[in-house]
C-alpha cells in the first residue's frame, strides 16, 4: 500500500491560519506487512537516524491502527521524503494526513477526505495547511466546533510556484510564540481586507491583483527578522515578476506564484542572487493525499 502528500505553503501574507495551497513536492510512505516491525527513510530526514526509532508517522499510525484493529500485525515502513522539515511547507501536516489515512486503508476501513481531515485537526489546530494536504488546490479554511469548514479552488495550469528553501529551520511552535500576543484594529482591518481580496482573487483568476493583496501586518515582519536576507529574497523574486512572494508558513521558505513562462526567469535571478539557498519552479498539487492499495 502506498501513500502520497504534497507539500503545503500556509498563510499566503495576510491568510494568517486560514489561507493554504497545495504543491507537486511529495512525501510517499510504501506499507507491507513483515515479521518484524522495520523503517526506512529516503529523501529528507534520511540523515536523522532518531527519526527511525521516534517518528510522529509511527506515532499516530499507532494510535490509529490500534483503535481500528484487534491483530498486531508487524509492517514495514518506507519512507521517501520530497518535503524539508521545518522550512514552512507543512512538513508536519503531511505526516500527520499520511499516518491516518495509512492506517486506515491498512485495515481496509473506508475514511472519506471530510473525515480525515477532521481527524488530522486534533494533531495541527489550524487548518491552513492540513487542508490543502487533503484536498489539493488553494484552500480558504476555518474551523468551527471542532470541524474544518473550507473552499477549494483548482489552480490553473498556466501557473507555477517558485520556492526558495534556506538552509536553517524554522520551529512552527517556537516561531508562533514570537508572534504579538494583540493586533491594533487598524491592522486587523488591513489583513482582514487583504486576504478577502487575495480569496476573491483566486477565486476569479485575477492574477494581476496578487502583489497588493498579498500584503500581510500580522506575522511576516516579525518571521522574517530572524532571517534579514528574506526581506531581500521577497524584493528580488517581486522585481523580477512574481505575482505575489510571501513567506511560506512559519518560514524559513519563501514561496512565489508567477505566470509559466516568466517563472524560469525568476528562478534564474533568485539563484544568481542566493547560490546558499535551495531554489526551484514547481507545479502546483489539486488532488491531495492519495491512498493506492
Ligand atoms: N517526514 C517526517 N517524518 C517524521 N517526522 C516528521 C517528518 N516531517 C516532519 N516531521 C515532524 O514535524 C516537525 C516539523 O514540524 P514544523 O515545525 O511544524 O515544520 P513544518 O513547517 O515543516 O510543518 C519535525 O521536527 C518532526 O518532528
Ligand atoms: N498558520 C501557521 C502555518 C504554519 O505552517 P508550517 O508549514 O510552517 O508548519 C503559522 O503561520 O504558524
Amino acid at each position: 500500500m502506498k501513500v502520497s502528500v504534497p507539500a503545503t505553503s500556509a498563510n499566503m501574507g495576510p491568510g494568517f491560519d486560514t489561507l493554504g495551497i497545495a504543491l507537486q513536492i511529495k512525501n510517499q510512505v510504501v506499507i507491507k506487512p513483515s515479521k518484524f516491525h522495520s523503517v526506512s527513510l529516503k529523501g529528507e530526514g534520511s540523515n536523522n537516524p532518531a527519526l527511525k526509532d521516534n517518528n510522529m508517522f509511527i506515532s499516530i499510525f499507532n494510535d490509529f491502527y490500534h483503535n481500528l484493529s484487534t491483530k498486531r500485525r508487524n509492517f514495514r515502513f518506507e519512507f521517501y521524503n520530497e518535503i524539508p522539515m521545518s522550512r514552512g511547507l507543512g512538513s508536519s501536516s503531511a505526516v500527520i494526513v499520511s499516518a491516518i489515512s495509512s492506517a486506515y486503508a491498512i485495515e481496509g476501513v473506508e475514511l472519506s477526505k471530510k473525515k480525515l481531515l477532521n481527524l488530522a485537526l486534533a494533531y495541527e489546530n489550524h487548518p491552513d495547511n492540513i487542508t490543502p494536504a487533503v484536498m489539493g488546490g488553494f484552500n480558504v479554511a476555518t474551523v468551527q466546533d471542532n470541524e474544518v469548514n473550507f473552499i477549494k479552488k483548482d489552480m490553473p495550469k498556466n501557473l507555477r510556484a517558485i520556492v526558495v528553501i534556506p538552509n536553517r529551520p524554522i520551529s512552527t511552535n517556537m516561531s508562533r510564540k514570537t508572534l504579538p500576543y494583540k493586533y491594533s484594529k487598524d491592522d486587523a482591518v488591513f489583513n482582514l481586507s487583504h486576504a478577502s481580496l487575495l480569496t476573491a482573487a483566486f477565486m476569479s483568476e485575477n492574477w494581476e491583483m496578487l502583489r497588493i493583496a498579498s500584503l500581510d501586518k500580522f506575522h511576516q515582519k516579525y518571521r522574517m527578522k530572524q532571517m534579514p536576507e528574506l526581506f531581500e529574497v521577497q524584493k528580488t523574486s517581486l522585481k523580477a515578476g512574481s505575482l505575489m512572494s510571501t513567506l511560506s508558513g512559519s518560514g524559513s521558505t519563501f514561496f512565489s506564484i508567477a505566470y509559466a513562462e516568466d517563472s524560469k526567469k525568476i528562478e534564474r535571478e533568485l539563484r544568481n542572487r542566493f547560490p546558499h539557498f535551495k531554489i526551484f519552479t514547481t507545479d502546483f498539487d489539486n488532488y491531495g493525499v492519495r491512498v493506492e492499495k
